[in-house]
Formats: structure tokens, C-alpha cells, sequence
């Protein structure tokens, strides 16, 4: 490693998120939070970042770019360099080590505490008996099942497979090992489905100013049809989904994903001369979701703005920026 390129483990957290290894929005920031701690120890350790504190800044700025270059969407990311880069403090190399150690796991051990804490909300919105349908594969909105059977519900569900991952059979597996009763479907019996179903729970990767649920693709589609079902719609969404750069009119980019993984390359060849695109997420119009569940409680859509300025104030500074 030369001074300012980031640690082998930086390297390979950065390329398991890009390639979906290390993936959920929670499960990133945990994963690049912990990135940042090994990076400070490898400066901490050799070269000249061991011995000038300023080498060592470089490197860690270095590594949160890094890091921050690998997906686009979810905001939890950005969060949690942010959360650890801006507690970086000290004179020598060893208080900054110690600074960004211990930032990481304050933070790791913070998201796992809201995931708990919404995981209570989101349960009791749900009533014995419900049957829930889920999309794609999230460990807040999963945190809210299991709580609801923790406190003695009984709950099925129905799991949307979620094309083009399929992260539904995740989803599916690790409700059927907390005892849930699963019935997986393809994404487009989901209204057929719907009428059957008390309520419906999705994650997200990001949460806009005006309310607006940025989470997998099929998302919108699903709470659109919800409403005209009748059936409401939870997002359970730790605070660190809330993208506090949309606080000044910015909007989220929404990741496009390799034309691979919808169609295999035989298949594609086959197909020739058209256009494949594949979007990773939407935008559910804050209209047509019922609540956002998080630690601090549930809010409706519209009110996530007053919290989001509490916790991060009227914008996003981004620590890892060349000075
Ligand atoms: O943080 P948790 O709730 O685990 O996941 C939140 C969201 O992250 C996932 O994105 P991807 O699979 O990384 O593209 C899904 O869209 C999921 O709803």
C-alpha cells in the first residue's frame, strides 16, 4: 500500500459492496464503518502514516472516497463515514487511531441498538393473526416481524421473490427459521396476493426530505397497489436512511445495475439489438406510504423532515474530501 491508497481490507470491503456480497443498507454501513477502524490500524502500523498525523488524515480521507464510490443509493453509507471521519481527533497518530477505532464501534454498536429499538415500533403496528407481505430482503423490516412474534403474535407471510436478485428467498429463509410460515411468490402475483395480506413491510436505502422511500426496485408498484387495495404500508428504516443532502433540494441517484443481472449473457446474445436496463431501486411517492418506522418511533412520510434536521442540521458535510 503506498500512503494514500486505502488498506487491503479497505480495498476488499469496498469491492464486496460493489459486487453485492456485503449488501442491505444497515449491513454497509456496519461493514464500512469497520473498513475505516482496520484502516486506521494498517496506517497506525507502517510507512509514513505511522509517524505524521497528517499522512495518516490523508489516508483515512482516502479510504472513505473509497469506500464511498461503490454504490450510489444508500445513504446509509455516506452516513457511516460520516459518523466515524468527523470524530477523528488527536495531535499524534496514536489518539487518531484511537479516535477512529472507537467511532466505529460506537457506531456499530448504535445501529444495532435502533434496529432493536424500531423492531418494537414496527411490531406494534402489527396484530396477531396478521398475515404480511414483505419485498426484497431487509433487516429493519425484519427486525419488525420477528419482534411481533417475540411478543407472541402469530404471523405469516407472503414473500415477493424481488427479480432480478431474488433477495426474497433470503427474506423467506430467515422468516421460516424465526418460525413465520412463508409463501413465496414472483413479483407480479403481488396484487392477486394483496387481498389476503394485513400489511405490508418494506426496508429502505433512503429516506427523502419530502418523505419519499427510496428502497428496491418494484417498491412503488407494490404501495401504489397496496392503497387501492386498502392494505397499509410500513417502511421500517433506521435514521441513518435519512439523506440529510436532500434537506437542499438534492436528489438521490438511483443505482443502475449491470444488464447481467437480468438477462443471462447466452440469453442476451440471442436477443440482439435491444436495450436492457436495470434500475436497483425507486421512489414511493410519500402519499402512498402509511408510516416510516424508526428507533425514535413512527412517523408519517410527510414529518420525517423535522426529524431528519434535528439529527443532521440543514446539510451534509462530506469529511473524506480531498481539503
Ligand atoms: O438496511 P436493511 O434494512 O437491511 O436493507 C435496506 C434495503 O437495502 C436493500 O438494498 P440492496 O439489496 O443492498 O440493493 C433493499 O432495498 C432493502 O430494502
Amino acid at each position: 500500500m503506498t500512503d494514500t491508497e486505502p488498506a487491503a481490507p479497505v480495498r476488499e470491503t469496498a469491492e464486496s459492496i460493489a459486487t453485492m456480497e456485503i449488501r442491505g443498507a444497515a449491513t454497509i454501513a456496519a461493514a464500512a464503518a469497520e473498513a475505516l477502524a482496520e484502516q486506521a490500524e494498517a496506517a497506525a502500523a507502517s510507512g509514513e502514516t505511522a509517524s505524521d498525523p497528517t499522512a495518516f488524515r490523508a489516508s483515512m480521507r482516502a479510504a472513505g472516497r473509497t469506500l464511498r464510490e461503490t454504490r450510489p443509493t444508500a445513504v446509509s453509507l455516506p452516513n457511516a463515514l460520516r459518523y466515524v471521519l468527523q470524530r477523528m481527533e488527536g495531535e499524534t497518530v496514536d489518539e487518531l487511531r484511537r479516535s477512529v477505532i472507537g467511532a466505529s464501534d460506537a457506531f456499530v454498536r448504535q445501529l444495532d441498538r435502533a434496529q432493536e429499538d424500531l423492531g418494537q415500533v414496527g411490531a406494534n403496528r402489527l396484530a396477531d393473526g396478521d398475515t404480511v407481505m414483505t419485498h426484497c430482503h431487509s433487516t429493519d423490516a425484519l427486525a419488525c416481524i420477528e419482534a411481533a412474534v417475540d411478543q407472541g403474535k402469530s404471523i405469516s407471510a407472503v414473500v415477493k421473490e424481488t427479480r432480478p436478485r431474488q433477495q426474497g428467498h433470503i427474506t423467506a429463509e430467515q422468516l421460516r427459521d424465526a418460525g413465520v410460515p412463508v409463501t413465496l411468490i414472483v413479483d407480479s402475483a403481488a396484487r392477486r396476493y394483496l387481498d389476503e395480506v394485513d400489511h405490508v413491510v418494506v426496508g429502505a436505502d433512503s429516506i427523502a426530505a419530502d418523505g419519499g422511500v427510496i428502497n428496491k426496485i418494484g417498491t412503488s408498484g407494490l404501495a401504489v397497489n397496496a392503497r387501492e387495495r386498502g392494505v397499509p404500508i410500513m417502511t421500517a428504516a433506521q435514521t441513518i436512511k435519512l439523506h440529510p443532502e436532500t434537506l437542499t433540494g438534492h436528489t438521490i441517484e438511483i443505482e443502475m445495475r449491470d444488464e447481467s443481472e437480468v438477462v443471462d449473457p447466452e440469453a442476451r446474445e440471442e436477443i440482439g439489438e435491444i436495450d436492457v436496463e436495470n434500475p436497483a431501486f425507486d421512489v414511493t411517492p410519500p402519499r402512498y406510504m402509511d408510516a416510516i418506522v424508526t428507533e425514535h418511533g413512527q412517523f408519517p412520510p410527510e414529518s420525517i423532515v423535522t426529524l431528519m434536521r434535528e439529527l443532521f442540521g440543514e446539510g451534509a458535510e462530506e469529511p473524506w474530501a480531498e481539503p
